[in-house]
């Protein structure tokens, strides 16, 4: 494969749901190619490109993209909607796809993984594909599918059997996601989807992992549509009661919550973890400071509430200590699947716009627990956006509703997380589990987070700022 016009790759990138860089200046700063597949038997040349892109703006700063493209001769029509663009090779004009949404360029990783077998490593093209011991087992018949959902990475599943996610930012070293899932699957935690397997290279004498293969969870219902469902079912008939009503999500959100404390727990026991001394609340503090006054120099809405943010993580930094361990650093409700066995957490990742090896650092698990409460506010907010402009009678009432509906949620998932928490086997108090500390640090994760949002909102989805703002201005009591 020849090289790739920097231009067709900015023309492309902004098209992506994966490109961070929405709303900022950025060029492409160079491309390479990584790997290449060869195809045959009527699948394409597979060729993984590696595309580099600086922003030129006062941040700064950039990211390296993996962009896998199927190549062939003549155009694709069943490929239109994956069209990158054309390049020029010595085998004349190729037209280039996203090979994601290509189920004849899919075929290669899913062959080259059934050739790993259990346990194994196949080498193919220069990637290593990687089988974990008593993984699923492959049939190379399977076709796959490109999943359809807002992702920051690609997935494609392969019929029911599994799903491979391709990280679409690579870092060097290992990737949080495929560590985390390594360990819990290996722990046999019930609470996740198993790891099959993943896609390594060298760059530079360094590893970069590229894609994971995990069992496909058939029966999985998306968690944030589980909830924002049952808060439709609930504001349909204003007259009832939330309790006891088909649209009373406590049930869930405690089952959630036990969920999350028995991975915490698995974490806790299988990665470090340990009680910080004051240094530690201090330098959190500092962290959520930073933030905030990053965000502010894009958000200038959130300036009526700084100085209150400011004298909430004041106060974190007073807390005399923090207990911390491996987290899953992203969580929401769009990282859960209700399946008919329970609940389970997808997506190890941490969140996507800190350095990788930030993400692997011990953290507090009451950023995650804070992360699913900002998700109840969020469910509540979109079903509410959705529904203005049609005004009725029964407005007052669908908005008590829909704030009870948010309180329980928020009130039995905590509750059954700290009640796992303290039962667990160790019997110890951790982790920063008296009443008191526990809230403070839910309060500055709650704000932290939807800080965060509010520059997540602006650059991805600006009609949706007003939600994490709303959130923000509760939190600092204004
Ligand atoms: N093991 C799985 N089985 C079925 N669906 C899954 C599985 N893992 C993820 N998904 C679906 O794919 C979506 C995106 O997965 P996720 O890991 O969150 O990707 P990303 O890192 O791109 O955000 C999830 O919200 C879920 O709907
Ligand atoms: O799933 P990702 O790792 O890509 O996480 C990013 O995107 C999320 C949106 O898809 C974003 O989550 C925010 O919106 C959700 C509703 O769509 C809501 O449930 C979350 O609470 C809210 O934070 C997440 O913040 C971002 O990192």
């Amino acid at each position: 494969m020849t090289d790739i016009d920097p231009a067709l790759w900015e023309d492309y990138l902004v098209r992506t749901r994966w490109f961070a860089a929405k709303g900022r200046p950025f060029r492409v700063t160079t491309s390479r190619v990584l790997a290449e597949m060869a195809g045959g038997d009527g699948r394409p040349v597979v060729s993984i490109h590696l595309v580099s892109v600086a922003y030129d703006d006062d941040e700064g700063g950039g990211e390296t993209y993996q962009v896998p493209l199927s190549a062939y001769p003549e155009t694709q029509e069943r490929l239109a909607h994956a069209h990158v663009g054309l390049a020029h090779s010595e085998r004349g004009t190729l037209h280039l796809y996203d090979a994601v949404h290509d189920a004849d360029a899919m075929a290669l990783w899913l062959d080259a993984f059934v050739d790993a077998e259990d346990g194994g490593v196949a080498e193919v093209g220069g990637l290593r594909f990687h089988r974990v011991p008593n993984g699923g087992a492959l049939d190379p018949a399977l076709r796959s599918s490109p999943m359809t959902g807002e992702q920051s990475n690609s997935s494609a599943r392969f019929d029911d059997t599994a799903i491979m996610k391709l990280f679409r930012k690579v870092t060097r070293g290992v990737n949080p996601d495929v560590e985390i899932h390594d360990e819990l699957t290996r722990g046999g935690s019930e609470h996740i989807a198993a790891l099959y397997g993943w896609v390594e290279a060298t760059i530079d004498g360094e590893v970069v992992q590229l894609a994971m293969l995990q069992e496909f969870l058939r029966t999985a219902a998306d968690g944030f549509e589980l909830a924002t469902g049952s808060i439709r079912t609930l504001l349909a008939d204003p007259e009832q009661e939330l309790v006891g009503s088909g649209g009373d999500f406590a049930g869930e959100a405690a089952r959630l919550g036990a969920a999350l404390a028995d991975v915490h727990a698995m974490l806790r026991s299988r990665f470090p973890a340990e009680r910080r001394g004051a240094d530690a609340a201090t330098a959190l503090a500092e962290t959520m400071s930073a933030r905030l006054e990053r965000v502010l120099l894009t958000a200038p809405e959130l300036e009526p509430y700084a100085e209150r943010l400011r004298a909430l993580y004041g106060s974190v930094a007073q807390a005399g200590g923090l207990d911390v361990q491996r987290i899953h650093g992203d969580l929401h409700l769009g990282q859960t699947l209700r399946t008919a066995h329970g609940w389970r957490i997808v997506d190890f990742e941490g969140e996507p716009g800190r350095p990788i090896a930030e993400r692997a650092l011990p953290d507090s698990p009451w950023r995650d627990v804070a992360g699913m409460l900002r998700s109840f506010d969020y469910a509540v907010g979109v079903v509410a956006m959705a529904a203005a402009g049609s005004s009725d009678d029964d407005d007052a009432r669908r908005t008590d509703l829909a704030r009870q509906w948010a309180e329980r949620a928020r009130t039995h998932f905590v509750e059954a997380y700290v009640d796992a928490l303290l039962g667990d086997a160790d019997g110890d108090d951790r982790p920063d589990s008296d009443g008191a500390t526990r809230r403070l640090l839910l309060d500055a994760y709650v704000a932290d987070k939807a800080v965060y949002e509010v520059l997540y909102e602006k650059r991805n989805r600006p009609a949706w700022v007003s939600i994490p703002l709303a959130a923000v201005a509760e939190v600092a009591g204004t």
